[in-house]
């Protein structure tokens, strides 16, 4: 029989992502209060947002396939990057991120009303050292305004990645192996 799941999710990266495992599935998203609490480290707090999206699913009466929900920190010197408030905020991160390797955390977590189970992926990027016509450009195109950490992987910002240790897919938005593992442990508990 094949497997039948909801995406609890807005991301159309997502959706694509989660095509790729060949899992049928049905998106809806979710309204979840992302904000982070004092103290959190980015690895709990992307988790946590991950475990709250598919839990809420699960509220919202989604109960009849479990909910896979799933959250992406960039995060540097143990600090999650929010969106850029404004270009000088972009620039000031886009500086940081120069030259130098970060992490990238996507928690996976799938619930139904009786059990929920997640995961973290951690990936490092590094990035070239970015001139500041480099920065200047990815902001004129558009882009990283409305993303965390303020750049993807998979636009323009991918020029700018010299190295990547972990996986691709988490950076864009699912890891494909870890999905599939976290679903099978789920279906066969
Ligand atoms: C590092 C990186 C981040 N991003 C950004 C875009 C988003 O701002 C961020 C992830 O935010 P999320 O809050 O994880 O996801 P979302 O709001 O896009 O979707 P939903 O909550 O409905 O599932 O990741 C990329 O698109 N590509 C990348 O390479």
């Amino acid at each position: 029989m094949q497997t039948a799941i909801y995406l609890a999710s807005a991301s159309p990266r997502r959706k694509e992502l989660l095509s790729q495992l060949g899992v049928e599935f049905l998106q809806f998203s979710v309204d979840a209060d992302e904000s982070q609490f004092e103290d959190e480290s980015p690895r709990i707090y992307v988790e946590r947002l991950a475990r709250l999206k598919a839990q809420s699913g699960v509220a919202m009466g989604y109960t009849d396939r479990p909910v896979l929900g799933s959250d992406t920190v960039v995060v540097l010197d143990h600090q999650a990057l929010g969106k850029p408030i404004d270009k000088s905020d972009f620039v000031d991160t886009m500086q940081r991120l120069s030259g130098r390797t970060h992490q990238v955390m996507t928690a996976v977590a799938i619930a139904d009303s009786e059990a929920v189970k997640s995961c973290v992926v951690v990936t490092d990027v590094t990035f070239k050292a970015l001139s500041d016509a480099d920065i200047d450009a990815y902001w004129r195109s558009g882009e990283p305004q409305d993303k965390a950490g303020g750049y993807g992987i998979q636009g323009l910002a991918g020029r700018f990645v010299s190295h990547i240790s972990g996986s691709y897919f988490a950076v864009v938005g699912l890891p494909l192996y870890e999905t599939e593992q976290l679903l099978n442990e789920f279906l066969s508990r």
